[in-house]
C-alpha cells in the first residue's frame, strides 16, 4: 500500500518567498480561477466544458497526470471569455494551483463492477493527500471540492494533511455529494410526473451505500408512500451509483451525470464568492450534527466556503432508525483515513 509517510517527505515546491510573492500576486489580479485536477479523465473534461461556459469562471486550470494540452487548446477556441490553461505532470501541479480561488478535483480511479467505493481507497488516498500538500503551498485559501472516491474516507484524508500543513480551515473543505441529490430529484420527479427542477430534497450522511440518507420525508411537493414503496425509493438512490458501473460494465461509473451535479455544486461556490445570498447545498464537511465527525448535509455557503452549517432537518421515524443504522459504517470509514495519515 502506498506509504502516506513518504509523502511527507516530497519536498514542497514552492520555497516562502515564492508563496509570499505568489500571494501578493493573486491579491491584485481580478476575477475567479477555478483548477480542475483530473481534467483529462471522465469527469474532468466534461466539467471543464461546462465550467468553460460558466460566466463567473474567468480562469480555467486544467491539470492532471497526463497531458492536458490538447483538451486545453479545444475548450479554449470556445467563444465565452474565460481563459483557458494547461498542466500536467508533477512538476505543474503547483502552477496550476496557483491563485485559485477553487479547486475541484475528480483525480483517481473509478470503481469497476463488483467493487466497493472503500476499494479506491488504496489507490486514490495518494492522489488525495499529494493534491492536498499541494494546495496548502500554492492556494491555502481555495475553496477545496473533492470527488475522488471514496468520499467518506478521503476529505477525513485531506483534512489530515491540511492539518500536518498547518492549513485546515473546516470551512473551506468538502466532498461533493451533489450527485445524490440530483439522483434523487430525477427519481422523484419520474414518480411525480413532475419538472425535476421543482423537486427539493436533502441527501444526509455520506456518499456510500447506505451512509446515502435522502430524507423523503422533507421533500417538496409532499411525497405520498407507504413504506415499502419509500424503502424501494431510498435503495435507488443509495444504488444508483452501481446502477451506472453495471450499465458501463467495466468502462468506470458515472462521469457525465457526476459532470453535471459539480458544474452545479462549483457554480454554487462562484456564486457564494460572489456574495449571492441564500446559496445553500449539501455537502460532506466536518460537522457536529451528528455522532460522525463528517457529515453531509444542507450548508450555508458565503464568499469564504461555509457561512453555517444548518441544523439537521427533521426525520421521520424510519429515517432516524436509517441515520443511527449507518452511522457505524460512516465513522469508520472516517477512522480509516485517520488513521491512513496517522501511519
Ligand atoms: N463524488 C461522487 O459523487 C462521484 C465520484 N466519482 C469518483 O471520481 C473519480 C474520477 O472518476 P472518473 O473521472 O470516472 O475517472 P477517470 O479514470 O476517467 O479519470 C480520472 C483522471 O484522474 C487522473 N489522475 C489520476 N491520478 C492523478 C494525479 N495524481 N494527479 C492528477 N490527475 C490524476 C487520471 O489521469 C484521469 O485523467 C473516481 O474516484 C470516481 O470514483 C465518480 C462519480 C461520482
Ligand atoms: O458509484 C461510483 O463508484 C461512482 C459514484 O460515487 C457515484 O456514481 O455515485
Amino acid at each position: 500500500m502506498f506509504s502516506l509517510k513518504l509523502m511527507r517527505h516530497v519536498s514542497a515546491v514552492s520555497p516562502l518567498s515564492q508563496l509570499k510573492w505568489n500571494l501578493w500576486n493573486c491579491g491584485i489580479r481580478r476575477g475567479v480561477k477555478v483548477a480542475v485536477i483530473g481534467a483529462a479523465g471522465g469527469i474532468g473534461q466534461p466539467l471543464s466544458l461546462m465550467l468553460k461556459l460558466n460566466p463567473l469562471v474567468t480562469e480555467l486550470s486544467l491539470y492532471d497526470k497526463v497531458d492536458t494540452k490538447g483538451i486545453a487548446a479545444d475548450l479554449s477556441h470556445i467563444c465565452t471569455s474565460s481563459t483557458v490553461r494547461s498542466y500536467f505532470g508533477k512538476k505543474q501541479l503547483i502552477g496550476a494551483l496557483e491563485c485559485a480561488s477553487i479547486v475541484v478535483v475528480p483525480a483517481g480511479m473509478p470503481r469497476k463492477p463488483g467493487m466497493d467505493r472503500s476499494e479506491l481507497l488504496d489507490a486514490n488516498a495518494s492522489v488525495a493527500s499529494i493534491v492536498a500538500k499541494a494546495v496548502s503551498n500554492a492556494c491555502p485559501t481555495a475553496l477545496l471540492a473533492f470527488i475522488t472516491n471514496p468520499v467518506n474516507t478521503i476529505v477525513p484524508i485531506v483534512a489530515e494533511v491540511l492539518k500536518q500543513e498547518d492549513a485546515y480551515d473546516p470551512k473551506r473543505l468538502f466532498g461533493v455529494t451533489t450527485l445524490d441529490v440530483v439522483r434523487a430529484k430525477t427519481f422523484i420527479a419520474e414518480l411525480l410526473g413532475i419538472d425535476p427542477q421543482a423537486v427539493s430534497i436533502p441527501v444526509i450522511g455520506g456518499h456510500a451505500g447506505k451512509t446515502i440518507l435522502p430524507l423523503l420525508s422533507q421533500c417538496d411537493p409532499k411525497l405520498e408512500l407507504d413504506s415499502a414503496e419509500k424503502a424501494k425509493l431510498v435503495s435507488r438512490i443509495q444504488d444508483a451509483g452501481t446502477e451506472v458501473v453495471k450499465a458501463k460494465a467495466g468502462k468506470g461509473s458515472a462521469t457525465l451525470s457526476m459532470a453535471y451535479a459539480a458544474a452545479h455544486f462549483v457554480n454554487s461556490l462562484l456564486r457564494a464568492i460572489n456574495h449571492e445570498e441564500n446559496i445553500i447545498e449539501c455537502a460532506y464537511v466536518q460537522s457536529d450534527l451528528s455522532e460522525a465527525e463528517f457529515f453531509a448535509s444542507p450548508v450555508l455557503l458565503g464568499p469564504e466556503g461555509i457561512e453555517k452549517n444548518l441544523d439537521l432537518p427533521e426525520m421521520d421515524e424510519e429515517e432516524e432508525q436509517r441515520l443511527e443504522d449507518m452511522i457505524g459504517q460512516l465513522n469508520k470509514e472516517i477512522e480509516d483515513g485517520v488513521k491512513l495519515v496517522a501511519c
